[in-house]
């Protein structure tokens, strides 16, 4: 059984595969926080700007298979005569609590690529093709390579160095929105300006904008 907030068709907004068309299913449930308000000040991550509670969103819902939730996903592609290889963002909430081998598999004989985006406490399923993994302050990482890391900046006590020599082929860092409910008057710095420094002063770092929301799409 899979429990899915929200699944949607969109471009990815983040990282080296920024502008790219996706399919995306944000899982439900997260292991560094309830997702209630309430427990954001005392979560191990506490800066989060989702909404991964139930299944209520659009296109969300409980899957009693892979076979069903890869065709449920796979129906949001448009079609397109193959011309593009379709791709799958799978996300959250934290997606390695439920994404297996089996659901990777199932998209890939539907002929999807498959994405995931982890906060890296969780060890993958095999045959992932683009995995990007975000760390989050002091919690135990156990997935130290990928494809991307992005590490979201500043975080309290969190230097990028730290990460630095750690075995990615891109190495990306997004600055905090401090904008959504809960998180505002954190009292938070010029995220953005802080985040282009570090970038100028240690050029093995990009910049990654969260641009699906400078675009106002999902
Ligand atoms: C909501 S998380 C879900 C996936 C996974 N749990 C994780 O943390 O990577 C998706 C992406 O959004 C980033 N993110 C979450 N809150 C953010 C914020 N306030 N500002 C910028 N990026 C944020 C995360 O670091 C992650 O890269
Ligand atoms: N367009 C878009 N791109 C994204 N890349 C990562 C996202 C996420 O929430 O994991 C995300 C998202 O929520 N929307
Ligand atoms: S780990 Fe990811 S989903 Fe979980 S609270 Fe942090 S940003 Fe949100
Ligand atoms: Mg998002």
């Amino acid at each position: 059984m899979y429990s899915v907030k929200e699944a949607f068709y969109s471009l990815q907004g983040e990282g080296g595969q920024a502008g790219r068309a996706s399919v995306f299913c944000r899982f439900s449930g997260c292991n560094l926080w309830s997702g209630r308000e309430a427990d954001r000040a005392t979560a191990a991550c506490r800066f989060c700007d989702t909404d991964f509670i139930g299944t209520d969103g659009q296109h969300g819902g409980r899957f009693a298979d892979a076979a069903a939730l890869a065709a449920h996903l796979s129906a949001l592609w448009p079609d397109q005569d193959g011309v593009a290889t379709p791709y799958v963002v799978f996300t959250g909430g934290e997606p390695l609590l439920q994404l297996d081998e089996v659901l990777v598999a199932a998209m890939h004989e539907r002929g999807f690529e498959v994405a995931v985006e982890t906060n890296g406490t969780l060890p993958p399923p095999a045959g992932i093709d683009w995995l990007c993994v975000s760390p989050k302050g002091d919690n135990p990482l156990v997935v130290t390579g990928g494809d991307e890391l992005k590490l979201v900046h500043p975080q309290a006590g969190v230097t990028p160095e730290r990460f630095a020599r750690l075995d990615f082929a891109h190495f990306f860092l997004q600055p905090m929105d401090t904008t959504p409910a809960g998180l505002e008057g954190d009292g938070a710095s010029n995220t953005m300006a802080e985040t282009v420094a570090y970038c100028l002063a240690h050029p093995q770092w990009r910049l990654s904008l969260q641009t699906h929301k400078i675009a106002g799409v999902d």
